[in-house]
């Protein structure tokens, strides 16, 4: 049997490359509307009650509306939006951190926000060993490319190719303060320094650690060692043991859904970076879509994953 699918604002970035990853998967068959009726609040609201399951690609106010008009309680949604991150009644759609039977058993599923995938990623699993205190003031400093803020952001940056870089966020409490808090434990809203390169995907993100101020968390190796025993065997997150002197964002990056971790440290011990690596379109947005999709389906959780 197949299950039914439709991608509420499908012609835009992360909707785009939600279909780009279902193509030829017969295990799904696509609702579509055509582009003058993609917008028609009637058209959407019979494709939104007869899919079994509905990925959200909106902005935040009309995935909340768009919440609100299905009314057939076998549909399912997955949320590309950050409307539903912390909100009651919604599973947080990170399968590595809240368990893959909590996705799976999931009706309302919030994906992700992209650098929270990466900040969650490095600082969830080692809080919850006990390496790193919750009660911390951290710091995460981040690059995107582009293509994160989508088709406004993108419009700006093919527009003003002047643009070497974006530092933005200033006013702090940006809107993936709430989640990066909740997902982790931390006592205290991370202070998060976002920015946007001219390059069209991918993410660094990063959590700078005075290790000597840390007692509990050890060397740089154990919080390696750590993340890499939460993530055996996972073929999304990958942690890789390597010391390069440089990591590099390409502007021709591919596609990919992987999200790789390092953890970087000083010689004497005293000072570490926790780095993720991922495409902001890949694990941070419609990679991860597909995945939670794949595990609401009871289906290979990589199926159709660039990895
Ligand atoms: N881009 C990324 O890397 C990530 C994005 N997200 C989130 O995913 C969501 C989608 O983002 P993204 O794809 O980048 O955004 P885009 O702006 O590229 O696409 C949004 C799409 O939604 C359509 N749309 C807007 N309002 C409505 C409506 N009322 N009814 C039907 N369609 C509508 C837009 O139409 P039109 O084409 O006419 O403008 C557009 O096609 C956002 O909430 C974003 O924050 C999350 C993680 C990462
Ligand atoms: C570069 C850029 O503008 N990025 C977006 C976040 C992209 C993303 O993760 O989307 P959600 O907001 O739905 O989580 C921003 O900072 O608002």
């Amino acid at each position: 049997m197949t299950t039914s699918v439709f991608i509420d604002g499908a012609a835009g970035t992360t909707g785009l490359e939600i279909a780009d990853r279902l193509a030829g998967r017969s295990e799904f068959s696509l609702i579509t509307l055509s582009d003058d009726r993609r917008k028609d609040d009637a058209a959407r609201a019979e494709a939104l009650n007869d899919a079994d399951v509905v990925i959200l690609c909106l902005p935040d106010d009309a995935a909340k509306a768009a919440v609100s008009m299905i009314a057939n309680p076998r549909t399912r949604v997955i949320d590309a939006s950050s409307a539903h991150r912390v909100a009651a009644g919604w599973t947080y759609g990170f399968p590595e951190i809240v368990g893959h039977d909590t996705v799976a058993q999931a009706r309302f599923v919030s994906n992700p926000g992209c650098y929270p995938t990466g900040f969650i990623a490095l600082v969830a699993p080692l809080v919850r060993a006990g390496l790193l205190p919750a009660d911390w003031p951290y710091v995460c400093h981040a690059v995107s490319g582009y293509s994160g803020g989508g088709k406004a952001l993108i419009a700006r940056f093919e527009d003003d190719t002047d643009i070497a870089f974006r530092a933005y966020g200033l006013a702090l409490g940006h809107k993936h303060v709430p989640e990066m808090k909740a997902q982790t434990g931390i006592g205290h809203d991370p202070i998060f320094a976002p920015a946007v390169v001219p390059a069209h995907r991918g993410m660094l993100v990063e959590v700078p650690l005075h290790l000597s101020m840390m007692p509990q968390a050890g060397s740089p190796d154990a919080l390696r060692a750590a993340l890499a025993e939460f993530y055996a065997g996972s073929k999304v997150v990958k942690v890789e043991t390597d010391q390069p002197d440089e990591l590099l964002l390409r502007a021709s990056m591919e596609p990919v859904d992987t999200l790789t971790l390092r953890v970087l440290g000083a010689k004497d011990g005293t000072q570490a970076r926790l780095v993720a690596i991922l495409d902001n379109l890949g694990k941070g947005a419609s990679g991860a879509a597909v995945q939670n999709l794949n595990i609401i389906a009871g289906l290979d959780e990589t199926a159709g994953l660039r990895l």
